[in-house]
């Protein structure tokens, strides 16, 4: 096992960092999971990254001893400096006293996250070090792979829709559709092909992989490899040369304008919130809000997750998943993971307002009908983008 103890580090005994991209819900803890089980992934740093005021990743993804989760609730791509770096500076700071070994990390991203930023923070000759710290993560790390993750149930709209996750398809090395599992059908398989031609016009040199393929071995993706944006096109090369630009100039003490501090790259119409309740809440008048929900916001619900106390069997909470039209099978813990017992459940949305979806939760839990049509006239009259129908539909089968 590698210590990855600094200062002595060949270039070639770097320690490689891969980032694990894809849109909201595309399925990114799902497949770290499935890795992080695995034997040989037991000396993997894992940073996860978290877009929303309540953090719940790092409490759903298993963390085995020799691993560490890093939950920020910033995004990475858009808080200012070098966050990236530090995280990695930190690491190797706790692996310096001997707490912990690592020979791999990976960076898990919010869907939501430009990689830009994040890519030339970690390429020589990316973003310049801006002190001592830096120049030790340049000499220790290296990128060795981006993964984006592809939804194939959702992609195309949310192509059409988010320009970050063009982006995101655009600096992969490996490209992965997911739930490819839940779109078997022949009429869906030509949905896939169509999404297979529109990625390949975003990004021509990526191998794309079907995750459900029975012989794809998911942990082949975190085989370090170069990464050289050069071979991705000249829109990835110029984007990275307006990172070094943008960043250049934050760098700038003249140039800094407090104002544009920390500034979010997201669109203005993006909202994330929570709903926190103390109180366990009733299983079917739950499930009620989730699909008045989902059918009237659709694309515009970009995510949802949570975990949720049933009045029916507070001390095994549900895990719940919504993203966009769809509402996944929940999963159930045999414990809570911390002593955190309420309900919490976090939204990402675009252009749906808190209020009203609050609205919607308290009136659907009181069952009272005049306020949840209310409350859904107000999700509705309140969504400023008219989607295309298209996205593959699903059919929702469920209960607690
Ligand atoms: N059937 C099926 N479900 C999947 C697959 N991948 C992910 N899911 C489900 O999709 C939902 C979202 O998956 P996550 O792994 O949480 O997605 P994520 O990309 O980490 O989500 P964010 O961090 O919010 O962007 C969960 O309910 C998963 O169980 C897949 O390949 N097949």
């Amino acid at each position: 096992m590698k210590n990855p103890s600094s200062k002595s580090r060949a270039h070639r005994d770097k320690i490689p960092v891969f980032l694990l991209t894809g849109f909201l819900g595309s399925g990114k803890s799902t497949l770290l999971n499935h890795v992080l089980q695995q034997r040989d992934f037991g000396d993997t740093a894992v940073i996860i990254n978290e877009f929303g005021d309540v953090a719940l990743d790092h409490n759903l993804v298993r963390v085995g001893e020799t691993r560490i989760t890093r939950a920020t609730t910033g995004c990475l791509c858009c808080t200012m400096g070098s966050d990236v770096r530090s995280t990695l500076h930190e690491l190797l700071a706790t692996a310096d006293s001997g707490e912990i070994t690592f020979d791999r990390v990976i960076i898990e991203t919010t869907g939501l996250a430009d990689p830009a930023p994040i890519v030339n923070q970690l390429l020589p000759g990316g973003v310049a070090a801006f002190g001592l710290a830096d120049h030790i993560v340049a000499r220790n790390f290296e990128l060795a792979g981006v993964i984006t993750l592809v939804d194939v149930l959702t992609a195309e709209l949310t192509i059409e829709n988010q320009f970050e996750a063009s982006k995101q398809i655009a600096f992969a090395d490996r490209l992965v559709l997911t739930k490819t599992d839940l779109a078997r059908e022949t009429a869906k398989q030509k949905d896939i092909a169509r999404l297979r031609v529109q990625l390949g016009a975003l990004n021509s040199s990526v191998p794309i992989i079907d995750w459900r393929d029975n012989d794809f071995d998911p942990a082949k993706l975190f085989l370090p490899r170069p990464y050289r944006p050069v071979d991705l096109g000249d829109d990835v090369t110029s984007w990275l040369a307006l990172e070094s630009a943008i960043a250049s100039e934050e760098s700038d003490p003249v140039n800094m304008d407090s104002d544009k501090a920390g500034i979010a790259r997201h669109g203005a119409r993006i909202r994330t919130f929570a709903i926190v309740r103390e109180q366990p809440v009733d299983a079917a008048a739950f499930l009620q809000f989730l699909k008045l929900l989902t059918d009237s916001a659709g694309p515009s619900l970009l995510r949802v997750k949570g975990i949720v106390s049933l009045e029916e069997e507070p001390d095994r909470p549900r895990i719940v998943h919504a993203v966009q039209h769809v509402v996944y099978p929940h999963s159930v813990l045999d414990h809570w993971p911390d002593d955190d017992h309420r309900t919490r459940l976090v939204f990402i949305t675009d252009g749906v307002e808190p209020d009203p979806v609050k609205q919607l939760f308290e009136a659907s839990l009181s069952s009272q009908s005049p306020l949840v049509e209310r409350a859904l006239t107000m999700i509705k009259t309140g969504m400023t983008k008219v989607f295309r129908s298209g996205a593959i539909q699903m059919v929702r089968v469920w209960k607690f």
